[in-house]
């Protein structure tokens, strides 16, 4: 069937005027004709549908610039709406289950302040027209979301951090708390971005809707589990998780350096690499690297090559309590460097600007830091940018959104197994966008240890 021919439709009338809408379901999308004017949402942006006693009501998200949440009501006969609506609801939500049960943990001091707001104009909506069940809690101080998560009852489908992403380590922290700390980490996390650094939501979404809340809240509702890698984190005798990354120099000073000035918003990151450029500081860190791969043209094909692989395959099946309670062995893994380096191990000899270790594309929407990064290759993305001329930084900033500082030089791009960091003068390390000691750690990575949610099996990302 050509893709602009109607696979089925339903008149409806508005207001008791006949044929005044008109809904068509194609194969991909939803046309909606009322009153002269056409509207083609595709079907992954319709959250609702329903008959009740010849009453019909579509919901869907269409894009105005953002997207926004437009619901369609109107009367037909009962008889032909039912099957209807039930196909369109078959087709808009494909393998997800509709309803979803959503524990959502909103920081109201997050960012510049403004979650609430967003929350009730922007999400909340969203997620009530397509009848999610929300049990809703705002955090009272720092800390907060991660005692709920240690708490948490595990019937819920995913947990909903409305925040940036520090909210969202607690809560990965709070999980491996518990003694059931695997079986936790199998309900998934997910971003509503409304705090300064929103790198989880631009990765997941993609640069153009990653921070819009209604995307985030969509991609809540109809994302496929997907499995996350993590990262211990372990420093004086203590392990901890990072689902996102780990930074130390300039790139450190850029966001815990500029913590008063949150007001900005995102900007700030921007203002504060601007004046590490100024000082040019080199980071006093000796670093040993278990190395996986250094050829940078190497690493892009192989991103390309296993991100078609995770389009073909997708990702794994929505979450029932069943799978949830199957897991056995619910303690979190070994560590397999707990020795430390050894003889396979390589230490970075140059002068270093700043160290960066991630596990996902976006930094902000100025910076693609890590353009080859997957949510579960079992790698961690290692960059060691060599302190260079600062006409070589100052270009990077121009192509940074597109991840063009990925082909300098002087910029050190590692996939790695774990590596070590040794302070030798002082300086800020910044874990997830949190500020850990600045004393020696090790990190490694661990293979889907969580779970989050994605409409794409993979991050949004193309480059
Ligand atoms: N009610 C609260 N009062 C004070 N701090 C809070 C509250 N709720 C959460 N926090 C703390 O706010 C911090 C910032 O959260 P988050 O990172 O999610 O937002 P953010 O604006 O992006 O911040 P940052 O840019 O510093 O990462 C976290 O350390 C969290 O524990």
């Amino acid at each position: 069937m050509a893709e602009s021919e109607a696979e089925s439709e339903l008149k409806a009338t508005v207001g008791g005027k006949p044929g005044a809408l008109r809904l068509s379901r194609k194969q991909s999308s939803l046309l909606v004709q009322a009153g002269g004017k056409k509207t083609e949402v595709p079907l992954s942006q319709v959250v609702w549908a329903e008959a009740n006693e010849g009453n019909v009501l579509v919901s869907a998200l269409v894009r105005k610039g953002n997207l926004a949440l437009v619901n369609w009501h109107c009367e037909c006969d009962a008889a032909a709406a039912k099957p209807w609506v039930e196909e369109l609801m078959r087709a808009a939500y494909g393998d997800v289950k509709p309803r979803r049960r959503l524990k959502i943990i909103i920081n109201p001091v997050g960012g510049p302040g403004r979650g609430r707001q967003i929350w009730e104009k922007r999400a909340k909506p969203v997620f009530d027209a397509a009848h999610a069940e929300l049990d809703v809690t705002f955090t009272e101080r720092q800390g907060h979301a991660g005692d709920i998560a240690e708490s948490l009852p595990l019937d819920f489908d995913a947990v909903v951090t409305v925040s940036g992403d520090g909210l969202l380590h607690e809560v990965l922290n709070g999980f491996a708390k518990r003694p059931d700390a695997r079986k936790a980490m199998q309900i998934p996390v997910a971003p509503l971005p409304t705090g300064s650094g929103n790198g989880f939501a631009l990765s997941l979404i993609g640069l153009k809707d990653g921070l819009d809340p209604a995307a985030a809240a969509l991609n809540v509702i109809k994302g496929q589990p997907m499995d996350l890698d993590l990262c211990s984190f372990t420093q004086a005798g203590k392990t901890y998780y990072s689902f996102m990354s780990q930074s130390m120099g300039l790139m450190a000073d850029v966001d815990l350096g500029t913590e008063h000035l949150r007001w900005m918003g995102n900007a700030r990151f921007m203002y504060g690499f601007l004046r590490g450029l100024v000082s040019l500081k080199e980071c006093p860190v000796e670093l040993s690297i278990k190395v996986s791969d250094t050829d940078k043209k190497k690493m892009v094909d192989t991103h390309r090559a296993l991100r078609s692989k995770r389009v073909a395959s997708a990702s794994r099946p929505d979450l029932t309590d069943t799978n949830v309670e199957d897991l056995e062995d619910s303690s979190l893994p070994e560590l397999r460097f707990a020795d430390g380096p050894d003889h396979e191990w390589i230490t970075f000899e140059k002068p270093v600007l700043y160290v960066y270790a991630g596990k996902m594309p976006y930094v902000s929407v100025d910076l693609l830091q890590f353009p080859v990064s997957h949510a579960n290759d079992g790698l961690i993305d290692l960059v060691v940018q060599e302190r260079t001329q600062r006409g070589d930084l100052v270009k990077a900033i121009g192509v940074a959104p597109k991840g063009g500082q990925y082909w300098i030089d002087s910029q050190h791009y590692f996939k790695v197994h774990a590596y070590r960091a040794k302070p030798l003068g002082p300086g800020y390390l910044s874990v997830d966008g949190e500020a850990y000691p600045w004393e020696e750690f090790q990190v490694e990575a661990h293979a889907g240890l969580a779970t989050t949610l994605s409409m794409l099996g993979h991050y949004a990302v193309d480059f």
